[in-house]
């Protein structure tokens, strides 16, 4: 172990399940990302005679571990539907040879690792009667199967070939097998144990000669600190922002940007390296990148030349690279279509960070209005994929609780996982880790407001905008509410011309606007969104599907009460936090630069100005033109409010008129765009033709609400 890996001593299970493995016994492994699942395969692999098969889900999974142990010295190949012809049919000679061989192993070249996606094992004759020939010459000593919870459908990774794998257990009974995973529910590993055919489990620590050996180690990993950064509206400043973060907190050290789309990650890595005047060197990954391209990368990653990898989902499930300081995700992850978006694809992604123990930073850019377009590409899947789409915007919204401890609950609660995988040698699951970001915040960042006559507002208002067949975004319920626009909104109706305006009177209707500002109303809507006082509606058009906000199942328990019982104290109560408001412009940018010297942490200083995530510390524990005025009093007299300061600053551009605006026949909705950066100045478009001539406020794009459909 120590000649060979370099490793010097055995971590968490590792020890327990090479010996099962070399006893020749069915397990059953479940280690965090980064705990070393390897080892327990690739050890008794050159220990025992004979070749170990490994199936593994992706390719860059295999030539990371391909590098690693050529590196190593260790005669390892790997068999895919790409392996040029000369190469497969050295490899299938050699292993015909070995299977053949009368020696015990250990000699010269013998392959000791057989690398294989599950498709070869699925599709290939050719390949499984080359294993039966190993198996009859007992020179296969065991199969190994990667990322296992792929087989599951109920699993965040489901991969149709991997079902395909019962056949090993059919072809092959006497070789044990080995299934490996990062996070496995007991739903998922009944599935896994069902479909590879393996025999019920039994405890690692106590196990009977019978059955499979069940080890599973704590998936808190304490050298991670998550923190949810509040991601700015505007495009430059969230490229920006990323820009000084890394620079300030991890100069020249190596990370990962998630990105939702292709096209993000090609724009984050270019635009990092421009702002940065290429002091960030980075690469782009996803599945278009020819796979020429995606190995230099991974070469250069590896070697440091490049310091940041921009990245799909497509990046990461297996990738080796132990010193990686910090994840970062631009927006709240969403994986494949056949994954469910939720906190365990973010645990994964954010998990290839520190995966040498050392300290590392994960940190999730997020902004309510995010919801919106992860609601867009959600909505057609199952009504499980909206809750689960919840639960990670929950995690992300929540600004008190420990990171460790949302992550335990929901594992335990969602994946009916062991509340007990989170607990350590020094610390229950329930005891805060004390170093994320809700555990270091200084109170003084924080807004803990009862928002309940906010909220009963955000409901009237659109219930009058309901009752006149309108339809809002988050953006729109949240600018309506708080008077932007002129305070009017669009009816209903198909046909953009027979459309009409209605003003609303917000006193007769909700008691007046709603004193917020945009990011804490947004805020507020999502949380009602979270809590069932809303829910989101779709409607699909050719080019596009938006996201409307209508009342929720929960809407009425608070709209019943008059707005006197509200302040009475009646009904039930809602509570948000809200970010205290950062000041904009370069002054406050420099101010925050300067203020990011180590150990101004909790300085509580200047309290105004958000802080930026800092360098993880040590580890411590009707018709047009009308405007029929909407009230439910008699009362006409509208409340005299400042108008809301406007936000300027998003500079999402449209995508082109042919995808923004479609036939007057389609569903033309005002709030179908896109969240694609162009270069081109944006086209600005009116929400409302009401106030055109009201400076500002009237000739507020609408570029800050968009959807986009184009994903990976
Ligand atoms: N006992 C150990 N001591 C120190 N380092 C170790 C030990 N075991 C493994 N490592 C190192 O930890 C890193 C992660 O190991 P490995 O790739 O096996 O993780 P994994 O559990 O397979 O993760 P993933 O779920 O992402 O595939 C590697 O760099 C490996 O060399």
């Amino acid at each position: 172990m120590k000649k060979v890996f370099g490793i010097q001593s055995f971590r968490l299970c590792q020890q327990g399940v090479c010996n099962a493995n070399m006893d020749g016994r069915d397990v059953v492994c479940i280690m965090p990302t980064g705990g070393g699942k390897s080892l327990t395969y690739q050890l008794p692999a050159i220990l025992t005679p004979g070749c170990t098969l490994v199936i593994s889900p992706l390719l860059s999974l295999m030539r990371d571990q391909l590098l690693h142990l050529q590196e190593a010295g260790v005669e390892a190949v790997m068999l895919t539907g790409g392996t040029p012809k000369s190469l497969s049919d050295e490899i299938q000679s050699r292993l015909i040879s070995l299977a053949l061989s009368k020696s015990s192993g250990q000699a010269g070249r013998e392959i000791k690792l057989c690398y294989v996606t599950p498709e070869k094992i699925a599709k290939s004759k050719v390949f499984v009667s080359l294993l039966r020939k190993l198996v009859e010459g007992g020179k296969l000593a065991r199969i190994v199967i990667d990322e296992a919870h792929c087989v599951s459908q109920l699993g965040h990774d489901f991969r149709p070939d991997y079902k395909k794998l019962s056949v090993l257990r059919q072809f092959f009974p006497h070789v044990p097998i080995l299934a490996l995973s990062a996070t496995c529910p007991p739903k998922v590993l009944q599935d896994i144990l069902k479909i590879l055919q393996m025999k019920p489990v039994v405890d690692g620590k106590a196990s009977g000669r019978e059955g499979t050996v069940h080890f599973s180690a704590p998936l808190y990993r304490k050298n991670l600190h998550y923190y949810v950064h509040p991601k700015p509206s505007s495009v430059k400043e969230v490229i920006s922002t990323m820009s000084e973060y890394i620079l300030q907190n991890h100069k020249n050290e190596s990370g990962i940007v998630y990105c939702l789309t292709k096209k993000d990650a090609e724009f984050v890595a270019e635009s990092l390296r421009n702002v940065s005047n290429d002091a960030i060197k980075t690469g782009v990954y996803h599945s278009e990148v020819p796979d020429v391209q995606k190995e230099q990368l991974h070469t250069l990653w590896r070697k440091g030349t490049v310091q940041v990898v921009c990245a799909t989902i497509a990046f990461g499930l297996g990738i080796d690279k132990g010193n990686v300081r910090f994840v970062l995700h631009h927006t709240v992850p969403f994986a494949d279509s056949c994954s469910q978006k939720s906190l365990d694809g973010y645990y994964q992604e954010s998990g290839r960070a520190g995966r040498d123990g050392q300290d590392a930073d994960c940190v999730l850019y997020y902004r309510p209005q995010d919801a919106s377009r992860l609601s867009s590409i959600t909505c057609s899947e199952a009504a499980e994929g909206q809750a689960k789409l919840r639960d990670m915007l929950r995690f992300a919204q929540d600004m008190q609780e420990c990171r460790k401890i949302l992550f335990a609950k929901y594992f335990s609660e969602s994946s009916d996982l062991s509340v007990a995988s989170w607990t350590t040698d020094e610390a229950n699951a329930m005891d805060r880790c004390g170093h994320c970001d809700n555990c270091t915040r200084p109170p003084e960042t924080v807004n803990y407001k009862d928002v309940t006559i906010e909220a009963w507002q955000i409901l009237k208002i659109l219930s009058a905008v309901e009752d006149q067949g309108g339809r809002l975004t988050v953006s729109g319920v949240s600018d309506l509410a708080r008077g932007l626009g002129g305070g009017s909104f669009d009816t209903g109706g198909k046909r953009k011309k027979i459309r009409g305006k209605v003003q609303l009177d917000y006193a007769a209707v909700a008691g007046g606007k709603v004193m917020l500002s945009k990011e804490d109303a947004e805020s507020l809507i999502v949380q009602m969104l979270i809590t069932g006082y809303l829910k989101e509606a779709f409607a699909s058009t050719a080019y596009t599907v938006n996201v409307y906000v209508v009342s929720g199942e929960k809407a009425f328990r608070l709209s019943r009460f008059s707005r006197d019982d509200i302040v009475d104290g009646k009904g039930p109560r809602i509570e948000c936090s809200f970010r205290r408001q950062a000041r904009k412009g370069k002054a406050a940018v420099k101010k925050r630069v300067a203020r990011q010297s180590p150990g101004d942490l909790n300085s509580g200083e200047d309290d105004d100005v958000i802080q930026p995530p800092k360098r993880a510390r040590k580890t411590i524990t009707q018709g047009e033109g009308k405007k029929p005025v909407v009230g439910r009093s008699g009362d006409p007299e509208v409340e005299e409010i400042a108008e809301p300061e406007e936000d300027f600053t998003n500079e999402i551009r449209m995508i082109d008129a042919q995808e923004s605006e479609p036939d007057e026949d389609e569903d033309d909705d005002p709030w179908a765009y896109s969240f694609r950066a162009h270069n081109r100045p944006a086209k600005k478009r009116r929400v409302s033709n009401v106030g055109r001539n009201r400076g500002p406020t009237s000739s507020k794009t609408v570029e800050d609400d968009v959807i986009s459909l184009s994903s990976d």
